[in-house]
């Protein structure tokens, strides 16, 4: 058949294509080029323009950390790290870091694209009116009436815990504190915000959900310096995409079954009260599972299993990782050790039991400065991020809006400006004398602002109870022939954890 048309057809439509991409190439470059720029103006170590930090960063470990160190005493207010065309700021002064928390909220850097297909489009990675909505929602989780309740069941958890440590003492055997501890954790966010009993601490130190959040991480942090892995379309064409997406839907599927095993309980008392009644207690699940504004606006199962995820995941290895490092730095320390002791026999020795209670919590200010020095030291959580709603100056000069930034909290408790002799573990630092003398904002374990950590009091109180029901009845100390290295993940661990040689007291 005979067309006369087509070839001047075909040629007009492929001209048109070539037209239409090549004009969104050339402005995709100009803007890239003309925001970037402006980037170039703040300070940074980076080598080369090209690949920027992408082969040269020293590692996520020890020597990581001490390059960050380095890089916080050079440049003392931020600096940007370049991921070949990707800049993300580094911001680590409370005033640059003041200006980043009051002008943005939003979140979506390409770490929080990472996350995703983890935890979801919860509450720590999104933004806007779904994330005002759920926050408003789940506040009343946190309320100090519900954490009293939670003081007791945190206490029974702990009960076991100190078992395991009583028993390393008496068989003479080391304890790897992140994964003892960690069971101990696990147990109590399951039974405090979903009403869950597993037993896991009874059944050892291993358990297949933990295992699967540590390998999705180490995949995770992997990526981190394989932009071009970082569609994941692509990521899941490789075996280790296959493995990260599987581990994914384990946890998912683990959700999923905690929702459905928890709702079906709510419908069961529903329906034994004739649905007049609420169910007794109101914990995080619960409120997810009957939420209802007064607009009739209830929760999908996607959305709350996308909460139960995050708060899985933001409950349970920062108070781990809090807990193992303050024993690791007690045990380095026999002075201070000692001085937590003390003050442990004064509180609970003259009294008729063993448990901390709601009002035992406050009455502990020399094992809180343990605490808040721990946090600081160690700053196991290390950083979150933001993306800039808009141009907005910081340290004198323009950041485009859209520049992911990067909160560094590790950058931040290791500030020389702030913190003199950084290194040296010191909780006198936290003398009321001392804060006074300091930023505001040089101590920002839970970050600050409207986006603040919701669990912040849930979380002190509970490493309060572990710390203090361990150290009240053994004294630890580091093994000699355990090396203990940290490794950066969400948060900073130890490679193959922190062992401990107990003794009773
Ligand atoms: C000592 C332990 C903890 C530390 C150091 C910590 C630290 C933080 C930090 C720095 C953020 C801000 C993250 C960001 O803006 O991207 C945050 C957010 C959050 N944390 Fe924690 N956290 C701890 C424990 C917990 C616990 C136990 C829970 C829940 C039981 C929790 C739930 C959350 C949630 C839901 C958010 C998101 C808040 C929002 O964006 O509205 N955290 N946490």
């Amino acid at each position: 058949m005979d067309f006369p048309l087509e070839p001047l057809a075909v040629k007009l439509v492929i001209l048109g294509l070539l037209t239409f991409v090549g004009f969104n190439v050339v402005l995709s470059i100009t803007r890239y080029v003309r925001s970037h720029r402006k980037l170039w103006k703040f300070p940074t170590d980076s080598p080369n323009r090209i690949f920027g930090h992408l082969f040269d960063y020293p590692g996520l470990n020890d020597e990581g950390l001490a390059y960050q160190r380095d890089l916080v005493a050079k440049f003392p207010m931020l600096s940007v790290m370049w991921m070949v065309n990707m800049p993300i700021l580094l911001v680590h002064h409370p005033s640059t870091l003041n200006i980043v928390l009051k002008s943005s909220n939003v979140k979506g850097t390409f770490m929080d694209k990472l996350l995703r297909p983890w935890i979801g489009d919860g509450l720590l990675t999104s933004h806007g009116d779904k994330w005002h909505r759920h926050r408003r929602l789940l506040t009343p989780a946190f309320h100090f009436d519900v954490l009293k309740r939670y003081v007791d069941i945190k206490n029974r958890c702990a009960d076991i815990l100190v078992r395991k440590f009583e028993e390393a003492a008496e068989t003479g055997t080391s304890i790897e504190a992140f994964h003892t501890v960690g069971m101990c954790g696990l147990d109590i966010l399951l039974k405090c915000g979903m009403s869950y009993e597993t037993h896991c601490q009874l059944l050892g130190n291993e358990h297949p959900y933990v295992e699967a959040t540590a390998i999705i991480q180490d995949i995770m942090v992997d990526r981190f310096f394989k932009p071009w892995l970082y569609s994941d379309f692509l990521f899941s064409l490789t075996p280790t995409g296959r493995k990260f997406f599987e581990q994914c839907k384990y946890v998912h599927h683990v959700a999923e079954t905690i929702i459905r095993k928890r709702q079906a309980e709510i419908d069961y008392q529903m329906q034994k009260s004739s649905g007049e009644e609420k169910p007794p207690c109101q914990d995080f699940l619960d409120i997810l599972l009957t939420a209802k504004d007064k607009d009739g606006f209830t929760l999908t199962l996607e959305e709350i299993k996308d909460e139960v995820t995050t708060f899985m995941f933001a409950g349970y290895e920062t108070v781990t990782s809090i807990t193992s490092w303050a024993l690791y730095s007690v045990a380095e320390h026999p002075d201070i050790q000692s001085r937590v002791h003390e003050e442990l026999d004064s509180v609970l020795n003259d009294s008729d039991h063993t448990d901390i209670t709601w009002e035992d919590l406050t009455n502990l200010p020399y094992l809180t400065m343990v605490i808040k020095e721990t946090m600081r030291f160690h700053s196991p959580v290390h950083f979150f991020h933001r993306v800039l709603s808009k141009d907005t100056v910081i340290d004198g000069k323009i950041a485009p809006a859209g520049t992911a930034v990067s909160c560094e909290l590790y950058n931040l408790h290791h500030n020389p400006l702030l913190w003199p002799n950084s290194m040296k573990f010191d909780p006198n630092r936290f003398l009321p004398e001392n804060i006074k003398s300091r930023h505001s904002r040089a101590f920002l374990p839970f970050s600050a602002g409207s986006r603040t950590c919701l669990g912040k009091n849930f979380a002190m109180n509970e490493i309060k109870i572990l710390l203090a029901r361990i150290l009240h009845r053994v004294t630890v100390r580091l093994d000699p022939d355990h090396k203990v290295e940290k490794c950066e993940r969400m948060v900073i661990k130890a490679k193959d954890d922190i062992r401990l040689l107990v003794s009773a007291r």
